[in-house]
């Protein structure tokens, strides 16, 4: 059963978990998301887009790492580009970035508890908490394994029992199923589900089966805008016979990227 954090006893005042308004992140001198309008709930939110479409910086952004450089960005309710608490929006976030840093001599028990500490969790709930995570992901044979022991696929499961750790009510997770085995991945799209019930996850993948195997939402970016959001099945419908892909879904994937680079002409 899921215990009850923090941020989810404080009144939930806002209509979104997550609503961007023209948002404009940089990285570095690039601006990268240029003009993006987003909103999302509780659900699985797949996020599509070629290289350097600005998917990574737009989780940098959302995960209040980077600043916004215009726009609106509201995180359960908080206006973390403004006057936002937050502290408390980060009390609600979950993140697995691309590459995480960890001590390889932590055990993975111990990084998942230190990374639950960082995220000021109450510290008598912290060893309870690390353990339901690390049991989620499916590490619990691993749990008193140092990182630096690890599988790269079960580093980026160690890595997503810290994102989740703090039940949090937005779960951002930054190319997740880069180097799980095919019994990983659909475990992965199990745990997605589950999580989904109650928090608004966003997963980014080049993925596209996996996009509409598990999520009910389809984001799609390019050049730092949302170009598409919708269903799997309107992505889908979006495709045809001769569009580059090898399933419908990459087709309709294929379409929708050839129509945003003509500028919405199909
Ligand atoms: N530190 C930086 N300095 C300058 N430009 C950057 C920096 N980081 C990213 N960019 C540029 O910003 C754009 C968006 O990058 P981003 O990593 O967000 O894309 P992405 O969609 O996540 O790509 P990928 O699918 O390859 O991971 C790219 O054109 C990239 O070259």
């Amino acid at each position: 059963m899921r215990t009850i954090s923090a941020a989810e006893t404080a009144p939930a005042t806002y209509a979104w978990s997550v609503h961007a308004e023209q948002l404009k992140v940089k990285a570095g001198r690039h601006l990268a998301v240029d003009g993006l309008d987003l909103r999302m709930q509780n659900g699985v939110h797949g996020l599509l887009g070629p290289n350097g479409a600005g998917k990574t910086t737009l989780m940098r952004a959302l995960a209040t790492v980077l600043r916004p450089a215009g726009g609106k960005l509201t995180i359960l309710g908080q206006d973390v580009g403004g006057r936002g608490n937050l502290r408390q929006a980060r009390r609600g976030l979950g993140y697995l970035p691309q590459e995480f840093g960890f001590y390889p001599r932590f055990t993975v028990r111990e990084f998942v508890e230190y990374m639950a500490w960082l995220k000021e969790m109450p510290k008598h709930t912290i060893p309870g908490a690390a353990q339901r995570a690390i049991e989620r992901v499916g590490l619990t044979t691993r749990a008193d394994a140092r990182m630096k022991t690890l599988s790269g696929g079960m580093l980026r499961r160690a890595g997503i029992a810290q994102a989740i750790v703090n039940n949090p009510l937005v779960l951002l997770l930054d190319e997740p199923t880069v180097g799980l085995d095919p019994e990983q991945r659909l475990d992965f799209r199990e745990l997605l589900r589950d999580l989904a019930v109650d928090s608004c996850v966003l997963v980014s993948t080049h993925l596209v089966e996996d996009v509409v195997a598990a999520c009910t939402d389809v984001l799609m970016v390019n050049e730092g805008r949302l170009v598409f959001q919708g269903d799997a099945n309107t992505l889908i419908d979006h495709g045809g016979p001769n569009d580059a892909g090898d399933s419908p879904a990459e087709r309709g994937y294929s379409a929708l990227l050839r129509r945003a680079r003509n500028g919405g002409v199909a």
